[in-house]
């Protein structure tokens, strides 16, 4: 068939439903145009809830909550914690819990999980997926000096990988972003799945 004759299909408006700045930066690195609409439902994750079925409800909530103003959009929401020993460590509170944190991560393996999710034409596609971070073994003075940074403060177990934390991070197993707080791969598999296809996503935003 001629090719000029295929017209492609327009790309629905995107909206990111985060306040995470780093969400913002790595859809921006795809090329992509979107406009952000952060969410603000209860993140509180009960006990005993597995981290990924948590990740994955969270960032449903947080995709539905948008997608309900704005229906002729498709809505990106996610959620990111990180697991280690049997618990899960979201934001720190502060300083000292931050301290906890990082001398929990230090000298081992843990998992990072995030959820994503997508909501278009009313139905809601979503996904969870699990990074294997170890961190190098840290003196207490070398935890409360990278607590000090600041960098960790707003980011799940107190640590930015993308940041001075990779100074920490020996080795990672699995979607580095995934550990910045959306897994791209599975999302655009999740926008697969809805009907956008890979072709379709290059041109996302584009007019
Ligand atoms: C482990 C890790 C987490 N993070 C961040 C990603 C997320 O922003 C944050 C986890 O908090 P989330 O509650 O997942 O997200 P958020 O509150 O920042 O934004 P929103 O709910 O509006 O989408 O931790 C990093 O930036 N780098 C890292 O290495």
């Amino acid at each position: 068939m001629d090719s000029s004759l295929i017209v492609p299909l327009p790309s629905p408006p995107l909206v990111l439903a985060s306040a995470s700045p780093r969400r913002r930066e790595l859809l921006s690195e795809l090329g992509w145009s979107f406009s952000v609409e952060p969410s603000r439902v209860d993140e509180t994750i009960p006990e005993g809830e597995p981290a990924a079925s948590a990740v994955e409800r969270l960032a449903r909530l947080k995709a539905s909550a948008v997608a309900d103003r704005r229906a002729e959009s498709c809505v990106v929401a996610a959620d990111t914690v990180v697991a280690v020993g049997g618990l899960l460590l979201g934001k720190p509170r502060d300083r000292a819990e931050g301290r906890a944190m990082i001398g929990l991560l230090a000298g081992r393996t843990h998992d990072v999980f995030s959820g994503v999710a997508l909501a278009w034409r009313g139905k809601v596609f979503s996904a969870s997926e699990r990074t294997e971070v170890t961190f190098r073994p840290l003196s207490e003075s070398e935890v409360r000096g990278y607590v000090d940074t600041g960098e960790g403060d707003d980011k799940a177990g107190s640590y930015a990988i993308q940041g001075r934390g990779a100074l920490l991070v020996t080795s990672i197993r699995g979607c580095y972003f995934n550990v910045v707080g959306l897994p791209l791969a599975r999302l655009s598999l999740l926008l697969a799945e809805a009907g956008l296809s890979l072709e379709r996503q290059w041109r996302f935003g584009s007019r």
